[in-house]
């Protein structure tokens, strides 16, 4: 797996649209795609299919570029394109480098028709069949994972593209929530863990799919429901089917969406993120108060958390931090020093609220903790007298393989120091982190998620360690 330095990175969204009637298709896309930049700022890419009057066929046409969604598709989208079906895809890569031929959508013609892929998640069996595949003669455009499902579909046996793709997602382990067009339809697939978020929604016009309820509000869509783990939808003119391809899996979801990855205002895995980040923050300060004059989240992603622990813990919640927004959410840069430059420049303490104070900072998660060094040193700095910093996920230890670029093990700061170990390492007066079963508790249910980063224990077993 190519590691890219850099603090956690997100990791990819996606969506899809289906309307009965011709529509402006690319722009749907590039709504939905805009409201889920925070999931993947690497490339943007959309394919739709370009309906052909003339013998009432289609082709798809593919627009992708490496940068953010509105560089990659404003141009593009300057003139409307007709259209009545397409997906999109915004990327974080976890196999296969930033480079053009790794963005997605892919598109592909072969034996059973013409189909596109955009996927999040992470093919944990990808070498084995990448070497397969290798071995079989496939021919590779690309370094992601993700164009293995389309050579598998291709080379497959069975007699139809259904068949085969049902054949194919036997095969896979670990996470994929994906759109795909095949000829005149969408299709829209969960892995059984259902360790990626996938929503579908209706509204007069047109039924889409993505990553988040927040693509689906910026489409003005407020009927939706999660695509089930192991659920395959096909979306066409005559309706939506629904299909189990994997019954009897016990879901796995992935607790690190909720606590840092996907946006406040969206629901996954039925639970409101931002809701369930205040019960995080709740729940830590229940456990591990300190006396202090005030809560500070570090912005943005601890805000909902440290609203959370400022309420239970009947303490003043300030805004101490300001972070500049200019600065992507995420740095990918390679050497401690451009790391900490990185953090400079997105965050700044305001001297007049930290001035003298005890202060108790909440952030989602540490992992090598970078970022909380630089802002502690900043906020001595600016006058600090204490900061008792306060994480509202448990202990990182273990790397992911199932989508989240999650350094080595040896990069991981809880990994090698104990919390105390941190506190003298970071320069914090105490460092304290949420228990693995109060996380639990704030979780509907918190039997079906996947908590590997922090325990070890692998849902699916990574076939690559
Ligand atoms: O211990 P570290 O290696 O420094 O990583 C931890 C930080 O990384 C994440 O923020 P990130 O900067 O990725 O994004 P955000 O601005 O959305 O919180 C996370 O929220 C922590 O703040
Ligand atoms: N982060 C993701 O979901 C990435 C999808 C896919 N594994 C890729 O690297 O392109
Ligand atoms: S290992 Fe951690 S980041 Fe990866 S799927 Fe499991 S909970 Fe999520
Ligand atoms: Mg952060």
């Amino acid at each position: 797996m190519e590691q890219q330095g850099d603090s956690l990175r997100h990791h990819c969204g996606v969506v899809g649209v289906h309307s009965a009637n011709p529509d402006n298709i690319p722009e749907k896309l590039f709504y939905g795609l805009f409201a889920l930049q925070h999931r993947g700022q690497e490339s943007a890419g959309i394919c739709y299919r370009k309906e052909i009057p003339e013998d009432g066929t289609g082709r798809f046409v593919t627009y992708k570029d490496l940068g953010m969604v509105s560089t990659v598709l404003s141009r593009y989208l300057e003139k409307p394109h007709p259209s009545t079906l397409g997906i999109g895809h915004v990327r974080y890569s976890t196999r296969g480098g930033n480079r053009l031929e790794n963005a997605q959508p892919l598109a592909a013609s072969c034996n059973k028709g013409s189909a596109a892929i955009a996927h999040n998640g992470n093919i944990s069996n990808a070498s084995a069949l990448n070497a397969r595949l290798s071995m079989d003669g496939s021919i590779f455009q690309s370094t992601s994972d993700t164009e293995l499902i389309l050579h598998m579909i291709a080379r497959s046996r069975q007699p139809d593209f259904k068949s085969a793709l049902i054949e194919t997602l036997g095969e896979l382990e670990g996470a994929f929530s994906m759109v795909m067009l095949h000829e005149d339809q969408l299709i829209a697939i969960r892995d059984p863990w259902g360790f990626r978020p996938l929503y579908i929604g209706f509204s007069d016009t047109i039924t889409a799919v993505a990553s988040e309820t927040c693509a689906l509000d910026m489409l003005k869509i407020r009927d939706f429901r999660e695509v089930k783990p192991g659920e395959i939808l096909y979306i066409d003119s005559s309706g939506v089917k629904s299909e189990t391809f994997a019954p009897g899996t016990e879901p796995k979801r992935c607790v690190f969406e909720l606590i840092y990855f996907a946006r406040p205002d969206s629901l996954v895995f039925e639970e409101s993120v931002h809701l369930t980040r205040k019960a995080m923050g709740a729940a830590l300060a229940m456990d591990e108060s300190a006396e202090a004059d005030l809560v500070m989240p570090v912005p943005d992603s601890g805000n909902s958390a440290a609203l959370g622990y400022a309420e239970q813990s009947g303490l003043p919640f300030e805004q101490g931090l300001t972070r500049n927004h200019y600065a992507g959410r995420s740095f990918i840069l390679p050497t401690t020093s451009q790391r900490e430059l990185a953090v400079r420049m997105k965050l700044h303490p305001v001297r007049e609220v930290v001035r003298g104070k005890r202060i108790i900072l909440v952030d989602d998660s540490l992992v090598r903790g970078t970022t909380s060094r630089i802002l502690i040193s900043l906020m001595r700095e600016a006058g600090a007298k204490e900061v008792h910093l306060r994480l509202s996920a448990p202990e990182i230890k273990f790397p992911c393989y199932y989508g989240i670029d999650i350094p080595t093990r040896k990069e991981l700061i809880s990994n090698s120091l104990s919390p105390d170990g941190i506190a003298a390492h970071i320069g914090a007066d105490s460092v304290k982190f949420l228990k693995i079963p109060r996380l639990m508790e704030c979780l509907k249910d918190g039997e079906g998620y996947c908590y590997a980063c922090f325990t070890g224990n692998y849902p699916v077993q990574p076939r690559e360690v």
